[in-house]
């Protein structure tokens, strides 16, 4: 599709690994996935612990580890990315806010590490204005990344990573752990994004949050695309949705089961 900004399609991830000896076993976490995103869309991804988001993201960032080999094609803006086209657009038009936060480097101050990659004349000025965005004050770019709450780090993350010409934003959980405002922050953010015209991915747990600012769930099994459904179908008993796994994903829910029986009453 055209006006795709990324688009996957028969994504497979493969390892090989040494068992007894010298012996070989090749596993394969991710198996045919296909996802596209448009301009201004929120795609969600949820999934088990275990079900391949993560490396899914790591595919299109083109950080994947070494040993690993991938199948299929990922297109962004309807050309064929390869490493190197990757490596080009990293930082530049796409943005990656990783699920771990210790992507930071922990010996340097947070202020220092959000001015890499702006443009030298401006990067304090920018670096400031981020911060007043993203609710952090000035003396916080004093501290390093130990010295901050997990939330704050989070938003740091925000900071370091989506700037002016990001057209794609990819966010690895960004929401654990962290407490109520700080989360509906971080959705607000995120849907401001999308709403700016960047295409936003996020990966998350967390299918009731995501549900309030996302277009579409893309629900994964095992390493595949179980069903991919708009977010209005995530509604009364599911019946819009196609998969019995769907359905159940959501009927499952505890705010379900309690309007369950609350209708029951
Ligand atoms: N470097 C690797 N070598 C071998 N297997 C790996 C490697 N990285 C990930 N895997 C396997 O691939 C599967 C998917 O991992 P992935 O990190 O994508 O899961 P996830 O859906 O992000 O889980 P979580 O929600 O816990 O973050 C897991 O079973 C994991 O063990
Ligand atoms: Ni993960």
């Amino acid at each position: 599709m055209k006006n795709n900004i990324l688009e996957v399609n028969n994504l497979s991830i493969s390892f090989t690994q040494y068992s007894r000896g010298l012996d070989t076993i090749r596993i394969t976490p991710v198996k045919s996935l296909n996802i596209s995103i448009k301009k201004g869309e929120i795609l969600a991804i949820v999934g088990a612990s275990g079900s391949g988001k993560s490396l899914l993201a790591h595919a299109v960032m083109g950080i994947l580890p070494i040993n690993a080999s991938i199948e299929g094609e990922m297109y962004y803006n309807g050309v064929l990315m390869d490493q190197k086209r990757i490596e080009k657009l990293r930082g530049k038009e796409i943005a990656f806010i990783p699920q771990s936060v210790n992507y930071l480097d922990p010996l340097m101050k947070v202020k220092d590490q959000v001015q890499i990659g702006l443009p030298k004349d401006r990067a304090k000025a920018v670096q400031e204005q981020l911060f007043g965005k993203y609710g952090l004050k000035k003396s916080d770019g004093d501290l390093y990344p130990f010295q901050l709450s997990g939330g704050m780090l989070r938003r740091v993350l925000f900071a370091t990573s989506v700037k002016d010409d990001i057209k794609l934003v990819i966010a690895d959980e960004p929401t654990p752990g962290i407490h109520p405002e700080a989360l509906n922050a971080i959705l607000t953010q995120l849907r401001s994004f999308a709403d700016r015209g960047m295409a936003v991915m996020l990966i998350t747990h967390d299918i009731v949050s995501a549900l309030k600012i996302c277009d579409y769930v893309t629900i994964f099994k095992d390493g595949e695309n179980i069903e991919t459904a708009p977010a209005r179908a995530f509604k009364g008993n599911g019946s819009e949705l196609k998969t019995d796994y769907a359905k159940n994903l959501w009927n499952s829910l505890p705010q379900n089961e309690f309007i369950d029986m609350e209708v029951f009453k």
